[in-house]
Order: C-alpha cells, then sequence, then structure tokens
C-alpha cells in the first residue's frame, strides 16, 4: 500500500534527479501555472510536436509531479496540453525501436514510475484532454480522477496498442477495466479502438465532453467540486479504492520489466513499430 509506494518513490525520486541532471536540457517540457482557484495548478505538457513520452519528458513529468505533491498549498492538479497537435500521441516509439536492452529496462521503469505517481496521487488530477490521446497517452487520463475532452473529431482517445502490433501492459488495461467495466474494455482493447468524443462519452472513458474552448473552465469548475470534500476523507477513499490495482504493479516490476524488455526485443516487434512509425511520417496532413 502507501509505506511500499513511498519506498519506491523515495528511491525512484533520486534516479529521476540524477537523470534530469543527465539531460540537461533547456527546452521546458513541463510548465506548472497557478490557477485563478486556489490550491490548484495548471500542469502543461509541452513536448512539441505530439507529447510523446521521451525519457527526458517523463523525467521532467515525475519530478514536476513530485515537487507538486510536496507542496502543501496545492490540492489539486489540472493536466492539459500546450501542444497544439495532441493531448498525447503516447510512448515515443523512437525509445523503444532500435536500442538495447539496458534502454528499454530503464524506459520501462521510469513509464511504471510516472504511473505509480499519478495513480496514488493524494492530489485531485483531473485531466483536460485538448487533443488526440493515444496508447501510452491514456496513462494521465486513466490514472485522473476526473477526464474532460475536447468536443473535436480529431480528439480521438483510446488503447490503440494492438492496431501497433503490442499489447497494451496490465497495467493500462487494469484502470480501463475499472472505468469502462470488462466487456467494454475487452472490446476496445482488442480492437485497439480509438474513440471520438461522443462514443468516449458513450462507454465511459471520459467523464465530459465539451467545446474545445470550455475544456479548461470546466475543468476548474469541476475541480472545484471536488475540493468541497475534506482532503483527508477523499485521500482515504481514493486508497481504498485504487490501492489493490496499484499494488499488483508495486509487486511485480521487475516481472514486468523483463516481459516488456523481452517482448519489445523481439525482430517481429521491432518491425512492426518501424513500419507504423515510418506509416506515421507519411501520413502528415
Ligand atoms: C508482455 C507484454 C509486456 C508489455 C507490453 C509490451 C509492449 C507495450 C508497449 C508500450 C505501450 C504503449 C504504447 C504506445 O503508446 S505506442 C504509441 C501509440 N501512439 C499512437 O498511435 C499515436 C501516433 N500519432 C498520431 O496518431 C498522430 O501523430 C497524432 C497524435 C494524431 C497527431 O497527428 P498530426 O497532427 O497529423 O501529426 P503527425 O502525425 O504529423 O505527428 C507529428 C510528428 O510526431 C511524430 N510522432 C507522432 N506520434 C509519435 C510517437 N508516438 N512516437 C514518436 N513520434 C511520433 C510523427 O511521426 C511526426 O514526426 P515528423 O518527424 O514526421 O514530423
Amino acid at each position: 500500500g502507501l509505506p511500499d509506494a513511498a519506498f519506491w518513490w523515495k528511491e525512484r525520486a533520486t534516479c529521476c534527479k540524477v537523470r534530469a541532471r543527465r539531460f540537461g536540457s533547456q527546452r521546458q517540457l513541463v510548465v506548472v501555472e497557478p490557477s485563478s482557484t486556489a490550491g490548484v495548478a495548471v500542469l502543461k505538457l509541452k513536448n512539441l510536436p505530439v507529447n510523446s513520452f521521451s525519457l527526458e519528458f517523463l523525467t521532467e513529468l515525475i519530478i514536476n509531479l513530485e515537487k507538486l505533491e510536496n507542496d502543501k498549498t496545492f490540492r489539486g492538479i489540472i493536466i492539459t496540453s500546450d501542444c497544439p497537435k495532441a493531448f498525447s500521441a503516447g510512448v515515443d516509439l523512437r525509445e523503444i525501436c532500435g536500442k538495447n536492452p539496458a534502454h528499454y529496462t530503464e524506459y520501462w521503469k521510469v513509464l511504471q514510475d510516472l504511473w505509480l505517481r499519478l495513480y496514488l496521487s493524494n492530489l485531485v488530477l483531473i485531466s483536460a484532454i485538448n487533443g488526440p490521446c493515444a496508447a501510452g497517452g491514456c496513462l494521465i487520463p486513466l490514472t485522473s480522477d476526473y477526464r474532460i475532452l475536447a468536443d473535436n473529431p480529431k480528439c480521438l482517445i483510446g488503447l490503440n496498442e494492438t492496431r501497433l502490433g503490442i499489447s497494451a501492459p496490465f497495467w493500462f488495461k487494469d484502470p480501463l477495466v475499472n472505468i469502462i467495466g470488462h466487456r467494454a474494455s475487452e472490446h476496445a482493447l482488442q480492437l485497439g479502438l480509438l474513440f471520438p468524443p461522443a462514443e468516449a462519452l458513450q462507454v465511459g472513458i471520459v467523464d465530459k465532453v465539451v467545446p474545445k474552448d470550455q475544456v479548461q473552465s470546466t475543468a476548474l469548475s469541476v475541480m472545484t467540486q471536488w475540493l468541497a470534500i475534506p482532503d483527508h476523507a477523499r485521500q482515504l477513499t481514493k486508497n481504498m479504492i485504487r490501492k489493490p490495482t496499484a499494488d499488483l504493479l508495486v509487486k511485480h516490476r521487475d516481472t514486468d520489466i523483463q516481459n516488456f524488455v523481452s517482448f519489445i526485443s523481439r525482430d517481429s516487434i521491432q518491425k512492426s513499430l518501424q513500419m507504423y512509425l515510418a506509416k506515421l511520417k507519411q501520413n502528415k496532413d
């Protein structure tokens, strides 16, 4: 439960800081601003062009989340995108293509860290999804407490991993099952469905669909409702509900990493990821 997670966070926080020093980039990939509502931060994802999860971006994201978690002035975070093209395109395919097992191991550990940091956060997390959100990109909405999607046909959301010839890990699948149910997940995951807004709302992968220019204000007004509940009661309840799902990853992290590394290192998987990336580059608007 929380003691386990706290242990992991302490250990991994040190690794993140070491890694951040290694990148030493001048680009700010995550921007945190206080909102007009007291106690609420707006965290903007800014890894242009599509907020794909590079190792550097993940590291910066985790460090910023950790800072907010430890800053007692904040009770909630609205997570949104500052990239016009996407909320998030998920895993950066260049991180899991053509690299070595040591790199895959490091990458997967950091992605697990992000998931744990978000899923077990004591803060209220609201995803203000203002662009397409695919596969690993759904990690943020699926670990949030509430999801608001922009009503735009380009704003597709879902776990489309099977379309790339890969499978979503169990810790993506479990929150999806918790949110939309077993049968709908079975359907969505196997077919790698990306839902347009009305269908996303109907299946329940998002809680609200609003015009794009109202995503932010809606997130703030939903946040106000959540913050009306005393923190300790809400946090205990959140932990009680999420602990069994989180424990599965906390207890099986190493096996999960080994499975991922051996799966992703296969020639056939590498080939299909390379083909998908090449197709993305061809299909330019
Ligand atoms: C045993 C089992 C154990 C474990 C499981 C095993 C494996 C699990 C694997 C990990 C699980 C998670 C997987 C993922 O997240 S895979 C990524 C899936 N993402 C997608 O399918 C989205 C792809 N992107 C898009 O659809 C579009 O880019 C998008 C977001 C709709 C925006 O479209 P558009 O505005 O037209 O912009 P472009 O397509 O031109 O994109 C701009 C630019 O970005 C590059 N790019 C896009 N997405 C990615 C990406 N995910 N990784 C790397 N690069 C990406 C794109 O190629 C363009 O690049 P260019 O250089 O041409 O400008």
